[in-house]
């Protein structure tokens, strides 16, 4: 019997959660504040923002939605940023990505203050996750969001060998490290990486983040396998699609997440749970 990992679902427990810490801060006078400043017109960018602002509002949080022209010089930002950082009632910063060319997106995250840095992008949290560091400290929120489908499977990762396909800064690099955290043997793989099948058929858990639709077909897991798909992709008909052959692996495997419904709805729930997180850590 395979388990279909319900992101879903599970961002439904999760914001039920969070709702109750709004709830219980506001009880003290605390509204928990998140800024999302968005760049330029991208409409897959403005969907997602519109999304996460819903998801705030419903949950009792104070969401600020700041659109800049594409035209916004790197200086003008920067001052947008500072105002945030400088104000009490912002508790989470986040600059939707991607910035319009032109922009230098390192620059912008690096002057956000780390402890506002809601979606863990500041070289010093990056820094803190990788060494491992006690206390507390924002974690990029799609790795995140996995480990808490990972941990609501409820067996052991401790020893097991997680494979990470793909390397991002905001997606394979950080879960790799959280997996390593997890005490599992961790290994990750990327688009040079050779025998690729040979390593994925290994994994006791595998999280698939390239942009490659079906990248992952039954021939590369191992049976039982737990199987992560972080996949956005389009398929031939123009329909949401994952990294992974969800019909081809899934008698193979032992759980598997979808998409859509799996890893997008726990990024976002993740993300607002970290915003509350971000404002109780401040006080
Ligand atoms: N600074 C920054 N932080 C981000 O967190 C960030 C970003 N920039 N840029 C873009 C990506 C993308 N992202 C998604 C979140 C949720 C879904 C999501 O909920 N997806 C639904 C489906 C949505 C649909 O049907 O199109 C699902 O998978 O079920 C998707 C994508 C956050 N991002």
């Amino acid at each position: 019997m395979t388990t279909i990992i319900d992101g879903k679902q599970l961002a439904k427990q999760v914001n039920a959660a969070t709702k109750e810490r709004v709830t219980q801060l506001g009880q003290r006078g605390i509204v928990p504040g998140l800024a999302v400043i968005m760049v330029g017109e991208d409409p897959a960018s403005a969907i997602y923002v519109r999304n996460k602002h819903r998801k705030a509002t419903q949950l009792g949080i104070k969401s600020i939605v700041r659109e800049l022209p594409a035209t916004i010089t790197q200086a003008e930002l920067l001052a947008v940023v500072q105002d945030y950082n400088q104000d009490p009632s912002i508790h989470g910063i986040l600059v939707q990505s991607p910035l319009p060319t032109g922009l230098d997106e390192r620059g912008i995250v690096a002057a956000i203050d780390p402890a506002k840095d809601v979606d863990g992008f500041h070289p010093l949290n990056v820094g803190k996750t990788f060494a491992n560091l006690p206390g507390n400290y924002p974690v990029s929120c799609t790795p995140r969001g996995i480990m808490t489908m990972l941990r609501s499977l409820n067996v052991p990762l401790k020893g097991k060998h997680a494979v990470v396909v793909g390397r991002s800064m905001i997606v394979g690099r950080p879960m790799g490290a959280l997996l390593l955290n997890a005490d599992m043997s961790m290994t990750i793989t990327h688009q040079y990486s050779e025998r690729l099948s040979d390593i994925t058929k290994t994994a006791d858990v595998l999280v698939v983040a390239t942009g490659v639709a079906h990248l992952i077909k039954a021939a590369d897991v191992k049976p039982g396998a737990i199987v992560i798909d972080v996949g956005m992709d389009r398929d031939e008909d123009g329909k949401l699609t994952g990294d992974v052959d969800f019909d081809g692996v899934f008698a193979k495997v032992g759980a598997i997440s979808p998409v859509p419904g799996g890893v997008g709805p726990m990024t976002i729930a993740t993300l607002m749970q970290q915003t509350v997180d971000l404002c109780e850590w401040s006080e």
